[in-house]
């Protein structure tokens, strides 16, 4: 069946002491170079969600956070090249260390209304909405 299983994919919006979110930006070479992004990635074999996004955190922006501290929040469902993307969205107000992009070309930390003007994966563009909406 095309697109089963679906490509499980986790991702948080970090969200600083002003109400401001982190996005970073994905490398020129990768597929969708370029864009916007929550931080996260794909949950893998054997990981609980929230247990890929705490490590998927430590890795991409250096620091470090507890599954008590990622609150569901909304979830994107769309067609990803021949997969089929799920992607939860979590939002995190608490964790140590400071980010740095690590594996990123670029971090930014922006308010939720400045998400609609950004070049982001067509399955972030529905959370957007959402996000505006909660924060
Ligand atoms: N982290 C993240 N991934 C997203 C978002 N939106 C979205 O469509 N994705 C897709 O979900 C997948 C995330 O997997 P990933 O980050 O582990 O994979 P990648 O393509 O960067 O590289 P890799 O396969 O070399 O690790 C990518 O296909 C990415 O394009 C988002 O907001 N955050």
């Amino acid at each position: 069946m095309t697109g089963f299983p679906p490509l499980l994919v986790v991702a948080v919006a970090l969200v600083d002491a002003d109400g401001r979110v982190l996005v970073q930006q994905r490398p020129p070479g990768k597929a969708m170079g370029g864009l916007w992004e929550f931080p996260g990635g794909k949950v893998e074999a054997g990981e609980t969600p929230e247990a890929a996004l705490v490590r998927e955190l430590e890795e991409e922006l250096g620091i470090r956070t507890h599954a008590s501290c990622l609150a569901p929040a909304t979830f994107a469902s769309e067609p990803l090249g021949d997969r089929h993307l799920l992607l939860l969205l979590y939002v995190c107000r608490k964790w140590q260390g400071v980010a740095e992009a690590r594996h990123a070309t670029a971090l930014k930390w922006v308010r939720p209304a400045q998400l609609y003007a950004l070049d982001m994966p067509p399955a972030d563009l529905p959370l957007i909405g959402l996000l505006d909406a909660l924060l």
